[in-house]
């Protein structure tokens, strides 16, 4: 849970960025602290996958600065960004279909400790690379589904597996831009059961529209709408703000 009084993983201050004269994002203020599942929801075009994508990396900000373990990470790369502990799942795109769970997650070490695909063959006979990318799948839950293409994994446990490929990274915060998209109830149930438990590895910073997720989940809760945050707390605070409940939740507040 949150512990206000320990150093923010993650720290946001003052963040701007412009798109043309489109303000996607507009003095952003976040933080995310250890142990702590912090949700970001908001409208669509809100700028949510656009404040996570300026974290990554991917977008240089105009303004502001993020900080990660205290450092600045101005002109850091995302390459660099992910050495240093910034976890973000990988598109599902980026798995390799047709190797199994386990030959995936191996990849993703071998990635890590810069070894080249050259010496993958002997690497795959080392026994220590192997054992640590089955613990990987058994963090997720996929320890049966390991010698099993990606390919014929189920939508959910392809989600499962690219947190996996994260973990292989040892991030120390996780940024997660809608995980539960595509899935049925049944697997965003799993999923949300599984990310719960993930806090305790690495904080997260959660972009999701599936509010039962949300707020199954969320020790606090940003709401953003047009680049601005408009409301930060927990899932009480923000169910009852009237702001948030406008803005976005779509009730009648009268
Ligand atoms: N590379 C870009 N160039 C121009 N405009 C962009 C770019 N990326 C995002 N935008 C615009 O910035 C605004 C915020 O987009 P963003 O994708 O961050 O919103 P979002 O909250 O993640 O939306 P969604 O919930 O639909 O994913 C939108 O109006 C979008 O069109």
């Amino acid at each position: 849970m949150t512990d206000q009084a320990t150093q923010p993983v993650l720290e946001i201050s003052e963040l701007y960025k412009s798109f043309g004269a489109l303000k996607a994002t507009d003095g952003v203020n976040l933080t995310l602290y250890p142990g702590e599942i912090h949700a970001l929801i908001g409208p669509n075009g809100a700028g949510k996958s656009t404040l996570i994508r300026q974290i990554s990396g991917e977008y240089p900000p105009d303004s502001g600065t993020i900080r990660f373990l205290g450092q600045d990470l101005a002109g850091l790369g995302v390459a660099d960004r992910a050495q240093l502990g910034l976890g973000r799942t990988f598109q599902v795109s980026s798995l390799a279909l047709e190797f199994s769970a386990l030959r995936n997650v191996m990849l993703a070490v071998q990635a890590k400790s810069g070894s080249s695909f050259r010496f993958f063959k002997p690497v795959m006979k080392d026994r220590d690379l192997v054992d640590g990318a089955m613990k990987m799948l058994e963090k997720v839950g996929l320890q049966d589904r390991a010698h099993i293409p990606a390919a014929e994994l189920s939508h959910g446990e392809r989600r499962q597996l690219e947190i996996a490929l994260a973990l292989a990274l040892k991030p120390k915060a996780f940024l997660l831009d809608e995980p539960m998209a595509g899935m049925g109830p049944e697997g965003s149930k799993t999923l949300t059961g599984f990310l719960g438990g993930l806090r305790d590895q690495a904080p997260i910073l959660l972009v999701e529209h599936d509010m039962d997720a949300v707020f199954a989940l969320a020790d606090r809760i940003s709401v953003l709408v047009y680049g601005r945050v408009v409301a930060t707390g927990t899932v009480d605070e923000i169910r009852g703000n009237r702001i948030v409940r406008e803005a976005y939740l779509g009730e009648e507040t009268s």
